[in-house]
């Protein structure tokens, strides 16, 4: 078999007309497929359930994007079952059968790639360039793991001290079944990559997608059976965390859980998974991969219409809902007003609007986190001054003006608790070494980012900057899968390192076999 070395898919800005006009082309089609509804997916049959989840455009909460059915406990035991029903075989198939579905799954995608992108746009309200970027990262997963599985193929990839007289060999084998509880702000990216790990070396999964994007999550289960996934190795299962999500923790049957989302829901499953259950066989893995509350340092000898362009990019892309977004900036006293001025000048300038005419930032995702957006400004009102944005606009979408505070107390509440919307706290420092200690006083570790043109503070912060994610004189999001592992420090999960050549590791356990001559 003849691989080629992994790419990254390439991300479309939009510049060209032929990129923009099969934009609108892709926008026009899903819209008037927009309002249909979607069942479960258990073993490869299409359940209905009679109760559904209607997903709602955030640009436009009145339009229906879609229902998909509603799953329960009973539709959870029925998953499960037909996951480990589905791993007797799976697991058995050749690692270069199983790299081929996922290739062929990426291979879709990308002829599909505008019209997913055009989904997101609907139903999340992600503009073009963050919904294409979101689809070419769902691609990049399963051609990269489908690579890099094959690295963990047979005893060849567990090099042994030999022994005289005895013939050792140890491989790594599958864990069985497991479940995918995902976020909405990376509904294909993420959605696709925590089925793609496990399944890439023969496990079986039930995935559970957010409430805010089920129609999106029935899209690429599509993609996954056009693909010739066998039925069973994926199993869809929309519902509520609290129910259906809750209920698949806990269960007995669990072999590993892979869960993307807030610190809340990541600690009560980190719990619950660690309870043993009667008839449990085993100690689920948990791996979790959680929120942040990440800073910019700004020192004085940075180039600072650099870091004023970044800074924007990394605080307002997707209106600051990314883990890695940019909710802390630090910045070193001298040159604190000048970097203001530039950063508030580029902010204001910052187009917000319905996600299908591309602005620079749609809305936020629903009511409930408009709602807690706007609490929080009101908490930033007290404890900093308000220089841009700190209202909502018009529309009939969750639309929230870019914030920016300055005089932010590193231990404010608006410097500590993730936000997850368009809110920027400035916190003034007198020099490099008090923006580092500041940098690292928070409970997250996610990513961070250094504008400075100062070797020897570059390579303190290299070391010494606590997050899984660190990048110096550019943007912190948008890590590119192979290129820079995601995941996080301290509060911010198990830094699984999504996208790296160890992820795959998560998902395997190893067997050592002995045999004396
Ligand atoms: N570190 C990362 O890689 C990363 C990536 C994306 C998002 N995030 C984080 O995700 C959060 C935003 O996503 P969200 O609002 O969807 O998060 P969330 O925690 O509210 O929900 C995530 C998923 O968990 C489910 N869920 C909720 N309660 C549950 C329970 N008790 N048991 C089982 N499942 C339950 C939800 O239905 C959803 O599918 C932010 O905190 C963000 O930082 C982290
Ligand atoms: N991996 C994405 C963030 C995912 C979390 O929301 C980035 O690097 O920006």
């Amino acid at each position: 078999m003849t691989v080629e070395p992994f790419k990254n898919e390439p991300i479309l800005l939009f510049q060209d007309e032929a990129e923009r006009k099969a934009m609108q082309a892709a926008l026009a089609e899903v819209k008037a497929q927009l309002g249909r509804d979607y069942p479960l997916i258990i073993g490869g049959d299409k359940v209905v359930t009679g109760d559904w989840l209607p997903s709602h455009d955030p640009s436009d909460p009145a339009r229906l994007v879609g229902r998909a059915a509603k799953a329960g406990p009973a539709e959870a035991d029925a998953a499960l079952e037909a996951a480990w029903k589905a791993f007797e075989t799976w697991k058995r198939w050749p690692q270069e059968h199983r790299s081929r579905v996922l290739w062929k799954a990426a291979a879709i995608m990308r002829r599909r790639k505008f019209e997913l992108a055009a989904w997101m746009v609907y139903e999340v309200g992600k503009n073009w360039v963050e919904a294409i970027a979101d689809v070419a990262e769902a691609i990049d997963f399963l051609d990269y793991y489908g690579r890099i599985a094959l690295n963990l193929k047979g005893p060849e990839a567990v090099p042994l001290h030999p022994y005289p007289g005895e013939d050792n060999e140890a491989f790594y084998i599958p864990l069985g079944a497991g479940v995918s509880i995902s976020p909405w702000n990376f509904p294909i990216a993420i959605f696709t990559g925590m089925l793609a790990g496990p399944i890439a070396v023969g496990n079986t999964v039930v995935a559970k997608p957010a409430e805010d994007a089920v129609v999106v999550a029935y899209k690429v289960f599509e993609v996954l059976e056009e693909a010739g996934l066998p039925p069973g190795v994926a199993n869809l299962l929309p519902g509520i965390g609290e129910e259906v999500g809750a209920h698949l923790v806990a269960h007995p049957d669990t072999r590993f859980i892979t869960f993307t989302g807030s610190l809340e829901v990541g600690l009560i499953i980190t719990e619950t998974a660690a309870k043993r259950i009667p008839n449990q066989k085993w100690i689920k893995r948990v791996v979790t991969e959680l929120g942040g509350k990440d800073a910019i340092l700004v020192d004085e000898t940075a180039d600072l219409d650099l870091a004023a362009q970044h800074i924007v990019a990394s605080a307002y892309g997707f209106s600051g809902q990314k883990c890695s977004a940019a909710s802390r900036l630090i910045v070193v006293d001298k040159v604190h007003d000048l970097l203001m001025e530039k950063v508030t000048e580029r902010s204001e300038k910052l187009v917000v609007g319905p996600a299908e005419e591309n602005p620079d930032l749609g809305p936020v995702i629903n009511a409930e986190q408009e709602a807690k957006v706007l609490k929080y400004i009101e908490i930033g009102k007290n404890e900093g001054q308000l220089v841009l944005g700190g209202e909502k606009l018009e529309g009939p979408g969750f639309f929230i003006a870019p914030t920016v505070f300055t005089g932010v107390d590193p231990h404010a509440r608006i410097a500590q608790e993730e936000i997850f919307g368009p809110v920027l706290s400035t916190i003034r420092v007198k020099d490099f070494d008090e923006g580092l200690e500041v940098a690292n006083a928070t409970r997250y570790g996610l990513t961070g980012g250094v504008f400075s043109k100062s070797r020897e503070r570059l390579e303190r912060a290299r070391y010494e900057f606590h997050v899984g994610n660190l990048y110096f004189n550019r943007k912190i999001t948008g890590a590119l899968v192979g290129v820079q592992p995601f995941g996080g420090f301290n509060l911010s999960g198990t830094d699984s390192k999504a996208g790296g050549p160890d992820y795959l590791h998560h998902f395997v356990q190893m067997k050592s076999v002995t045999e004396r001559f």
